[in-house]
């Protein structure tokens, strides 16, 4: 059987060692991380996901601010809730919770997000700085799998690594960041997307292949190479009735038949999930420490 890749427990060891950080900024008198979430709408999965950044919070003794606003807000209105967040300096740490109402263009509002204060990495200045391997905030769901493989000591140096999907918030920054000179990193890498030909062919190639595609159980054990790394960002519901909740996880990943042929995988859940919230709050903290943008 391969390594199970426990994003799980890492993401408890990180909440760990911020939490410990946050004592001692305490003790010191020092700034409390203060994240704010912006949650547009009731779509259910957003729900979940932000009550979880901000039961996180807690966990590791931040400050969190939920700002939920309706769904018919117009786009010059959030614009407004986003510049007063800026202005707040108390407030380290902004995220306006994805997707957003289809009136409201993500693209406008993630640029009124001040950079010094964008701890999804989205601005145009975080993902310029990451590209040129400057100090900056790295999205977190990047950020989590180069956490993961650092703390499993995945080997990435000359490796191929296929990265399936490019959308900008996790198949093109980690296609940069496999890519780029450091650890982890040195990997080849190729990007591939809905145009791409011949993808089972290259994904059998690939000695770490990173899912993110988007499509529940998209590869099979037939598009992966024996001992291949194997990281499955998707995230789906789908309806069980024999669960309590009415619904059960799976990834873009067939988890039983690749486990039987990768060398390590991440489950869903428990795999970069919470890997996500920890690599939030760990810019968080580097933001209230000033540790990006000095
Ligand atoms: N501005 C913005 N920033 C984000 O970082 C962002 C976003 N919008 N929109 C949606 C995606 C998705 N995302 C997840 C976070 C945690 C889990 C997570 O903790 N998953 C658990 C299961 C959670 C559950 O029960 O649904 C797991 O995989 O084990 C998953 C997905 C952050 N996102």
């Amino acid at each position: 059987m391969p390594i199970l890749i426990d994003g799980k427990k890492t993401s408890a060891e990180i909440k760990n060692e911020i939490a410990a950080r946050v004592s001692e900024i305490k003790a010191e008198g020092g700034k409390v991380p203060h994240l704010a979430a912006v949650l547009v709408g009731s779509d259910g999965a957003s729900q979940t996901y932000v009550g979880a950044k901000v039961k996180a919070c807690e966990e590791v003794g931040f400050k969190s601010t939920l700002v939920r606003l309706d769904a018919s807000i117009s786009e010059e209105e959030l614009l407004k809730v986003v510049e007063d967040i800026n202005n707040d300096s108390d407030i380290d740490g902004l995220i306006v919770q994805l997707p957003l109402p289809k009136h409201i263009s993500v693209d406008k509002v993630t640029n009124k997000i001040k950079p010094e204060k964008d701890v999804d990495g989205f601005t145009p200045a975080n993902v310029g700085r990451m590209t040129l391997n400057w100090s900056a905030y790295v999205a977190a769901t990047p950020y989590g799998i180069i956490e993961l493989l650092k703390r499993y000591q995945i080997e990435t140096a000359g490796k191929h690594c296929v990265v399936i999907g490019r959308s900008h918030i996790v198949g093109s920054p980690m296609s940069i960041l496999m890519g780029r000179n450091g650890y982890p990193g040195n990997a080849t890498v190729t990007l591939t997307h809905s145009k791409t030909q011949n993808l089972p062919e290259i994904c059998r190639t690939a000695d770490i292949l990173i899912v993110a595609i988007g499509k529940p159980e998209f590869v099979t054990a037939d598009m992966v190479k024996p001992g291949a790394v194997v990281i499955d960002v998707g995230i789906h519901r789908i309806e069980d009735a024999s669960k309590k909740s009415g619904f059960r996880l799976i990834g873009d990943v067939k988890f039983d038949e690749v486990a039987e042929k990768a060398s390590a995988i991440t489950p869903v859940p428990g795999g970069v999930g919470p890997m996500t919230i920890a690599a939030l709050l760990y810019n968080t903290l580097q933001s209230a420490e000033k540790k990006v943008f000095g």
